[in-house]
């Protein structure tokens, strides 16, 4: 029998289910009264109690991964045709949605901006506004399954509250936003860079309006409504292709696809994101560009985009930690020495990096800070350069946490 973890399509969900609870749990669970209202009142947006929401997700921590597999489980049975919306490869998917449920009740109406990025970026996937209906009553069927009689009906309305104000401020946000819900683009060529990076350039079938330092995400045909990140690696030309970044990850997962991906194929681009951008910072001040890996697709397009638009970056310090024998990247050196008043500084371990940015010259006073590469070196920089100072307001970099 699959275990919870590698159950990959519906009839195996439902399997797994009957299995691991018995038809009948399973049964009662679908045909279980949530209460589902069938909107919310915008005005009237309530965030549900935050204690009482804390406490009922202590309690159903402990079996949160089986949770999220049973309410999958659950949602298609209530709507087979929502299935066809998902991967083929659901755990990366349940992964998200536990960290989101997470972020949701700990983070809770400070989530907003989060939320409607999150509800902009679901137009990409088609989801239907009635869907999300069907999904909270999914949800809520689910959580009251584990909670059991501790599932009182002061915890479902905070649930239902919560989920309802989510879900509000990612329709209005969806609603709002009048850009193409994704475009076409087509691979001009790849050039494989050392053992296992690809640089791959597409073009857009029409005008794809970014800024220098965002990202797109990417679907390829060859692993259907699989979406991941990927620094645009250029500043934003007209006409001119797109670059990105790939590192082969060796699990059949979109990096590596796109790695085969052959000039003529067509891929599709999700609406560019990100904050990494050189956008509210003045061009006299001092800036501090750091790359981890692939990260530095990020650096590569901020500092085209600062030698075409404001001239020499003054002063700038480039940090940038890779592994051995690489930069990868054919253009690095070229690029870096063409930046006047550029100083770079390569290293090749977490530990060498902590010592650069624990450095006092590294952050002079009025600097701006971007950072991209793994998100454990994100937080590890952060830390590091609050530590000396450095307000966190002058630090930019992304979270993918919760990117559709
Ligand atoms: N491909 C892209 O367009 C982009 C990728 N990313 C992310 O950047 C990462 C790049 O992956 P790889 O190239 O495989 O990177 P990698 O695994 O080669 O790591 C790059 C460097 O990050 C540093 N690092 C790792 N963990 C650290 C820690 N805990 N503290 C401090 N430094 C640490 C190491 O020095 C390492 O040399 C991925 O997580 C990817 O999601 C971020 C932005 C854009």
């Amino acid at each position: 029998m699959a275990s919870d973890r590698n159950v990959q399509d519906a009839a195996a969900y439902d399997r797994w289910l009957t299995w691991k609870h018995g038809a009948q749990v399973r049964e009662r669970a679908l045909r279980s009264k949530t209460g589902f209202p069938a909107a919310a009142d915008p005005a009237a947006l309530k965030w549900g109690d935050q204690e009482v929401l804390e406490k009922s997700l202590a309690l159903l921590a402990p079996r949160a991964e089986e949770l999220v597999a049973y309410f999958y489980a659950d949602l298609f049975r209530r709507m087979p045709s929502l299935r066809k919306l998902f991967p083929g490869d659901m755990a990366p998917q349940r992964d998200r949605l536990l960290a989101a449920l997470l972020a949701l009740v700990q983070t809770g109406p400070e989530l907003a901006p989060v939320l409607e990025q999150l509800g902009r970026d679901h137009r990409k996937f088609g989801v239907q506004s009635g869907q999300y209906t069907t999904v909270g009553e999914s949800l809520i069927a689910s959580l009251a399954h584990f909670a059991g009689a501790a599932w009182t009906p002061q915890v479902q309305q905070a649930w239902l509250e919560r989920y309802l104000a989510a879900v509000a401020v990612m329709k209005a946000a969806a609603a709002q936003d009048d850009a193409p819900p994704f475009w076409y683009a087509t691979v001009i060529d790849h050039v494989i860079c050392g053992r296992d990076v690809a640089i791959l350039r597409v073009r857009p079938h029409r005008p794809y309006p970014y800024k220098a330092g965002q990202y797109a995400t990417i679907e390829s045909p060859r692993l259907p409504r699989v979406w991941r990140s990927y620094s645009i690696a250029n500043e934003p030309r007209p006409a001119q292709p797109l670059e990105f970044h790939v590192r082969a990850v060796g699990r059949r997962g979109l990096s590596d696809v796109l790695l085969q991906s052959q000039p003529g194929d067509t891929i599709r681009l999700g609406p560019p994101r990100g904050q990494v951008t050189l956008d509210g910072t003045a061009a006299g001040t001092p800036k501090l560009f750091v790359a981890g890996g692939t990260g530095w697709s990020t650096m590569k397009s901020l500092l085209r985009q600062s030698q075409r638009e404001a001239g020499p970056v003054v002063p700038a310090r480039l940090l940038v930690s890779c592994r051995p024998g690489e930069p990868y990247d054919p253009d690095f050196h070229q690029l870096v020495r063409s930046v006047p008043n550029l100083s770079t500084t390569l290293v090749h371990s977490a530990q060498d990096l902590g010592a650069e940015l624990r450095s006092p010259q590294v952050h002079p006073t009025g600097l701006d800070v971007f950072l991209s590469g793994p998100a454990e070196m994100l937080t590890s920089a952060v830390t590091l350069l609050t530590s000396a100072g450095v307000p966190r307001s002058r630090i930019h970099h992304d979270s993918l946490v919760m990117s559709a």
